[in-house]
């Protein structure tokens, strides 16, 4: 895919880590200048999620036939579901001219590295994995196994992030000391 306009941004970082409570506040913040890429997956939506805006909520036979039509520019297994970008989701946001914001997970970013779309990458790291996992407990929307699933993940994740992004800090982070995160640019 070549891209033209703003470059984009790549934010990565383990489930639990406050990437989605940061980009709601920079969304809120900045709402003409970021567009978010809004991601396909076929995990069931949580309550207060919204189709078409937090997700593509789908299943995992439409997602696979999507992908082998060549649908998507990345896709990921994790925790047992699918999550994919759409080209139609980052052409949405280039077409209105804005910087287009992707969440993703490592198999993501290691996928999108290999494109020539030539984004920002920041990595969001969390306190350590026991903060990780009070907040998705007190968050109450995994099971046993899910929880342990995205835990297992978050190491995986903290160790790429540990090896892969240089120590840094953007302003926007300091309006949002509560999440105790810090940012790689
Ligand atoms: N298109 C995608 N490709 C790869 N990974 C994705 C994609 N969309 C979302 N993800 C990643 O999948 C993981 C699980 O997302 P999910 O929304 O289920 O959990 P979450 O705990 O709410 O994540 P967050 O850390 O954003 O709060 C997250 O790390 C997210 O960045």
């Amino acid at each position: 895919m070549v891209h033209h306009g703003p470059r984009p941004l790549v934010i990565c970082g383990p489930s639990g880590s406050g990437k989605s409570t940061l980009l709601q506040r920079l969304f809120a913040e900045f709402p003409h200048k970021f567009g978010f890429s809004v991601s396909h997956t076929t995990r069931s939506p949580r309550p207060g999620e919204v189709d078409g805006k937090h997700y593509h909520f789908t299943t995992k036979e439409a997602m696979t036939e999507a992908i082998a039509r060549g649908e998507f520019i990345e896709s990921a297994e994790f925790s047992q579901n699918i999550y994919g970008t759409s080209k139609a989701a980052v052409h949405a946001v280039l077409s209105e001219g804005k910087v287009c914001v992707l969440d993703i997970d490592m198999q993501g970013v290691k996928k999108v590295k290999q494109l020539d779309m030539n984004p920002l990458y920041i990595f969001i790291m969390p306190p350590s994995v026991e903060e990780l996992e009070s907040r998705l407990r007190e968050r109450g929307t995994e099971t046993a196994e899910s929880l342990q699933r995205r835990l297992d993940a978050a190491r995986e994740e903290i160790e790429y992030g540990e090896c892969y992004y240089k120590v840094g800090c953007i302003n926007w982070l300091c309006i949002c000391p509560l999440h105790h995160c810090f940012l790689f640019l």
